[in-house]
């Protein structure tokens, strides 16, 4: 049987709800369905974007001026979604990227999704901004792939202890994003006066942390809560950092490092330069520069700098079976999904993570027959035109 027959049965089997599948199948809808049943401040949190959120925008238009070539007669009856990065074969090119503080979403927050993505066996980054520890996270998570995602903090020695904490836990790879030392401006969040870290969510690994502890002074309770939260912010981030601080990483991990939110051609040669072992092409969603470039017209010149020194990742605007395959065309070895999984996990929990990793899959699964490709790891940019007009 097919990827894609597989998948379909599984949400017909799996989430019958008076007949139909317990979520929408399309991503749109999904995110329709979002904004009317979940509280408008977390709808806005997850859906919002920096300014007037034109970069978002960017995000969809650039997948909709790449247009597919279907193919004839190739003998697409077996499927070949596989791909290998880090030398470990991925059953799909499909990993779920770092979003924060989950439990705005669902209660469960990140441990919901580690085991979705266990039981879909699509590897979890989890950020660093979770509600839930990074050896909770593992532990729900069980057999399945595990990457982690670093927000480098103010201060070294924690940056050193979240790096240690993560390679305890069995993350395989290291996920350093650095396109958000400085929350961007984002008017949704402002307008509701929702800044969920600053009240002291998506803390856990903070709180948990040895070295974070001890700059607090005491051991966290409610009495020094607020004060645990202010030194929180204080580090979160650091707008300082070069290119000359990687090699503290770099000695601190031995696995793969990924630098995530690259969008020039000359980022990623300097990332290769510093023995990075690949790249997240990413724009953050469009939530950081209001402005910026459709991230998936920046991949090509990313892949074309360092395709062959650097794996190349892609993010931002990921929504079909078709994305997934234009992104993959464009040099991308796999994308991470962001917007759609957060939708799932708030409208369902758990079930509606699996669900939406599942559509997913089914309709990449699809399109690869449909246009005639029966392997992702061959996709190349012929498969491409560009929409009349542009
Ligand atoms: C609510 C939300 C929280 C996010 N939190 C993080 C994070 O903690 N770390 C990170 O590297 N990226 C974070 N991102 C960015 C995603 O990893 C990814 O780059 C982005 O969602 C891709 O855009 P898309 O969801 O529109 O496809 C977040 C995105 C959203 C929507
Ligand atoms: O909201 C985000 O995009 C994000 O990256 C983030 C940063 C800090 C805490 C939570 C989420």
């Amino acid at each position: 049987m097919t990827v894609a027959a597989d998948y379909q049965n599984e949400i017909y089997r799996d989430g019958l709800d008076g007949g139909t599948p317990i979520l929408p199948t399309g991503m749109a809808a999904l995110e329709r369905l979002a904004q009317e049943r979940l509280d408008s401040r977390a709808f806005g949190y997850v859906a919002g974007s920096a300014g007037t959120e034109s970069t978002a925008r960017a995000n969809l238009e650039a997948f909709g001026r790449r247009r597919i070539v279907p193919r004839m007669l190739r003998d697409v009856a077996v499927r070949d979604l596989s791909v290998e990065l880090f030398g470990r074969r991925l059953r799909s090119p499909l990993l779920l990227g770092p979003v924060g503080v989950l439990t705005i979403m669902h209660p469960e927050g990140e441990l919901a999704v580690a085991r979705a993505a266990a039981a879909e066996q699509v590897p979890m980054i989890l950020s660093t901004a979770s509600s839930h520890s990074i050896e909770q996270v593992a532990q729900a998570g069980g057999e399945g792939p595990r990457w982690y995602q670093l927000y480098w903090p103010n201060d070294r020695d924690l940056a050193a202890s979240f790096v240690q904490r993560a390679h305890d836990s069995g993350y395989e790879a290291l996920v350093v994003t650095l396109d958000t030392h400085t929350l961007g401006w984002r008017p949704r969040d402002l307008d509701q006066a929702y800044l969920p870290f600053l009240y002291g969510i998506g803390v856990a690994n903070y709180f948990t942390d040895p070295v974070f502890q001890k700059l607090v002074g005491d051991p966290i309770g409610e009495t020094n809560r607020d004060r645990a939260i202010a030194i929180w912010a204080r580090l979160f981030g650091d707008p300082s950092l070069t290119w000359d601080d990687l090699p503290f990483l770099r000695e601190r991990w031995q696995g793969p490092i990924v630098l995530k939110g690259i969008q020039h051609p000359d980022d990623a040669r300097r990332a290769a330069d510093a023995g990075m072992d690949g790249v997240v092409v990413s724009n953050h969603g469009g939530r950081q520069v209001d402005g910026a470039a459709g991230a998936l017209d920046a991949l090509p010149a990313v892949a074309e700098a360092v395709g062959d020194r650097l794996t190349v990742l892609f993010d931002s605007g990921i929504r079909s079976g078709s994305d997934v395959i234009k992104a993959l065309a464009l040099g991308a070895k796999a994308v991470l999904l962001g917007r759609p999984y957060a939708y799932g996990l708030g409208l369902a929990g758990q079930a509606g993570v699996r669900h939406v990793i599942r559509c997913l899959l089914a309709d990449l699964d699809i399109t690869m027959a449909t246009s005639g490709n029966a392997r992702v790891a061959d996709l190349s940019p012929d498969l491409l035109t560009t929409a009349p007009g542009h």
